[in-house]
């Protein structure tokens, strides 16, 4: 990302086949004892397909980058990025914030490209883990920051809502790369700045 300032980030190509999601979501309601003939239970099956579409379908954007002219070398964290997305073991919402910072090198990028990194790796079945890291990879391997940190704290609908309902609880990660990793000043001012407890 040192020459192009522009890179076009597509959704991941996925085989997609709504009509056999909408077929399936019908079968597995009705298994569940479903009776999907009321007129506001009739589309469900569509509904359902059509939405768990749309949460594995994040948008396109072109990551803007730009010569980091001033020589700015501190932090830079934007935090509370909303973000949403859905627990591979279960397939039910998980719901927090994001927190991302990164040290810059010879290129800063758009703040809005980072909530939207965060968006393309959220919309797809996923672990808080990997997540957390993919994010991180990505600005680093993109960006080429002297750092790169990501928090995520977010609820876990199977967690809260079923299973052992521990309504409330949050789960939290972090990735911290280069020298927010290494060094205690740098770790310790981005875990401050995103406001949380280190
Ligand atoms: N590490 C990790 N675990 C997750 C995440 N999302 C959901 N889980 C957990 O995945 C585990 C799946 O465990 P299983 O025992 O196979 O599923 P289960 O029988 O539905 O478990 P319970 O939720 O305890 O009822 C659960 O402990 C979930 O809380 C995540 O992002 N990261
Ligand atoms: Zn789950």
């Amino acid at each position: 990302m040192t020459s192009n300032a522009t890179l076009h980030i597509l959704p991941p190509a996925a085989g997609r086949d709504l009509a056999a999601a909408e077929d399936a979501a019908a079968t597995f309601l009705e298994a569940l004892g479903v009776d999907l003939t009321s007129e506001s239970l009739r589309e469900t099956p569509r509904r359902m397909a059509h939405g768990y579409a749309e949460l594995f379908t994040p948008r396109a954007f072109d990551l803007t980058t730009f010569p980091n002219d001033e020589n700015y070398d501190e932090l830079v964290l934007i935090r509370n990025v909303p973000l949403r997305s859905v627990c591979e073991h279960h397939l039910l919402p998980f719901v927090g914030t994001v927190h991302i910072g990164y040290l810059p090198g010879e290129r800063i990028i758009g703040l809005s490209k980072l909530a939207r990194v965060a968006e393309h790796f959220a919309c797809r079945p996923q672990l808080q883990e990997r997540l957390t890291k993919q994010i991180a990879d990505w600005l680093d391997e993109q960006l080429h920051p002297r750092g790169v940190g990501v928090v995520i704290e977010a609820e876990h609908s199977c967690m809260t809502l079923r299973g052992v309902q521990s309504l409330g609880s949050a789960t939290v990660t972090s990735t911290l790369l280069g020298a927010l990793r290494e060094d205690p000043r740098s770790r310790q001012e981005f875990f401050s700045l995103a406001g949380v407890n280190s």
